[in-house]
């Protein structure tokens, strides 16, 4: 028989879920301490984002930069594996929940996790500074680190498409007025244009920020942690990815594929062949 009392149990079952972000009771919801009717009509979306990730309520210069970071990100058209993906979801039968979940389902390491990356090469470079090198050392230190431990392809430079991406230099600038206005300090934009420079020296050629490579700095100047640089991506993406999924729901379309149908894939298997008749045999 158990020697546990009736409050024993009691606190057994209220430690069981522990949070910080949300406290109710009946009639009664709060936020971070903050009541639900309080922040409805007051708060932004992104400064509920900063609230529910961080805490605390944001600052109104902080709340505007960190969504000139989520519009940027919303879309990139269905060249963007996710945005296919919701696109081809979408006309298998499934509703506009799994279409999304599919497609958030792909934003990994390679497709959406350059920012993640990025913010974490940009804390790398700010620790070398914090023990005493200057920005052009730092940088050249943190690259070579990079590269020894990544390969080749720095984080958040560089696109397959766009020989300049337009919403990085944008993001740059926001950042920039920011750390002007004392919002932000400014460190991180400095450190991805350092990046630039000596990818530039390196390389003999401009390989210039993309979106991940510019919304991490965002994310940074922002003292957000690495990882939720990913899942701010997929806040933001998730965006594009319900407006494809609903439009091609209202385009209608059944078990669409990645590729017109009279298209055909290659093929380098073996030859057509018979199947063996003694399968079965000893
Ligand atoms: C993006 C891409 C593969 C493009 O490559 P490319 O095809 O142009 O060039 P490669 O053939 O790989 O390289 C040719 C020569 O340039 C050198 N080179 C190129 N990039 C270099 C670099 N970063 N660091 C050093 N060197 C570099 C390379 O070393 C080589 O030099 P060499 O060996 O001397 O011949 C490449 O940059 C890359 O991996 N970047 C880092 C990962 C990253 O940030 N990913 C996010 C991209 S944004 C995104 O995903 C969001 C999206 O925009 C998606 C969408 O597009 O839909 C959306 O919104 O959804």
């Amino acid at each position: 028989m158990s020697d546990k009392t009736a409050k024993d149990i009691e606190n057994e079952v209220s430690d069981w879920w522990k949070t910080s972000i949300i406290d109710m009771e009946p009639g009664k919801i709060h936020y971070g301490g903050y009541a639900i009717q309080d922040l409805i009509g007051n708060i932004s979306f992104p400064g509920m984002i900063w609230l529910m990730t961080r805490g605390e309520l944001p600052s109104k210069g902080q709340a505007a930069l960190l969504e000139a970071a989520l519009v940027a990100a919303v879309d990139h058209g269905p060249q963007a594996p996710s945005i296919a993906i919701a696109r081809m979801a979408a006309t298998c039968g499934v509703g506009l929940n799994n279409a999304m979940a599919s497609a958030v389902n792909v934003l990994g390491d390679v497709h959406g996790g350059a920012g993640e990356q990025a913010v974490a090469l940009y804390h790398d470079i700010v620790a070398r500074m914090d023990g005493g090198q200057n920005l052009v050392d730092a940088t050249a230190a943190g690259l070579d680190h990079q590269i020894a431990e990544h390969g080749k392809h720095i984080p958040g430079f560089g696109h397959r498409f766009h020989p300049l991406d337009p919403r990085a230099p944008r993001l740059l600038s926001l950042v920039e007025k920011a750390a002007a206005d004392g919002i932000v300090s400014g460190r991180f934009g400095q450190i991805a244009s350092q990046i630039e420079e000596t990818l530039l020296t390196r390389k003999g050629k401009r390989i210039p920020m993309n979106i991940d490579g510019a919304t991490a700095v965002i994310y940074a100047e922002l003292g957000f942690a690495a990882p939720l640089a990913r899942g701010l991506f997929c806040l933001s993406r998730s965006v594009g990815i319900l407006a494809h999924a609903w439009e091609q729901t209202n385009q209608g379309g059944r078990n669409k594929g990645p590729i017109p149908r009279r298209l055909i894939w290659n093929y380098d298997g073996p030859e057509r062949r018979p199947v063996p008749s003694d399968l079965n045999g000893d």
